[in-house]
């Protein structure tokens, strides 16, 4: 689908195709619908990437909670959106081994005490090593921080998952 399909479509359908670029946020997608036209592919992530900055920190705080944790319950039950399985299977948070499993689940529990939010990395850039390390990393910082670190990770995620969707510009 090009820039122009996803102009010509009504606001149910809009919301159904790119309800989950933003991780279980489709009042994002629903909101910026009133902004078509898109001229391009990066004015429409440029819209969502606005909407988000004029949240309040609450807000940003919301989106990060929407966010499952990396190697959380939720893959283990099988119930993550079919995006974020594909994004946490890629880089290898289905195959960890037991020590490793552990880990991730201490530092997330850590990092979500600390936070109020969870760790959020988009995965699809990272392998699990590089993961783990951030994680630990991350863990240390101050609460602002993270809460601008992890919404700079849903934007990337945004990024690429619009790019799955959506044809890029130049292949209008
Ligand atoms: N917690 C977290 O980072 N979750 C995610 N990252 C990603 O790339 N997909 C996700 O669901």
């Amino acid at each position: 689908m090009d820039i122009a399909a996803v102009n010509a479509l009504p606001y149910e359908d809009f919301v159904d195709v790119l309800g989950n670029v933003v991780e279980k946020c489709p009042i994002i997608t629903a909101a910026v619908w009133s902004g078509r036209p898109f001229l391009s592919l990066a004015a429409l992530e440029a819209a969502i990437s606005e909407f988000i900055d004029a949240l309040p920190e609450s807000g940003k705080e919301g989106i990060l909670r929407c966010h499952p944790d990396l190697a959380g319950r939720d893959l283990q039950s099988g119930s993550l959106t079919r995006e974020s399985h594909e994004e946490q299977a890629g880089s290898g948070m289905g195959a960890l081994n037991s020590e490793e499993a552990s880990l991730m689940a201490r530092l997330n529990q850590e990092y979500k005490e600390r936070f109020e939010f969870p760790f959020v990395i988009c995965a699809r850039m990272h392998d699990k090593e590089n993961i783990l390390r951030q994680l630990f990393a991350r863990c240390q910082n101050e609460r602002a921080v993270e809460r601008a670190r992890g919404i700079e990770e849903v934007k990337k995620i945004c990024h690429l998952r619009l790019q799955s969707l959506v044809l890029p510009d130049n292949r209008l």
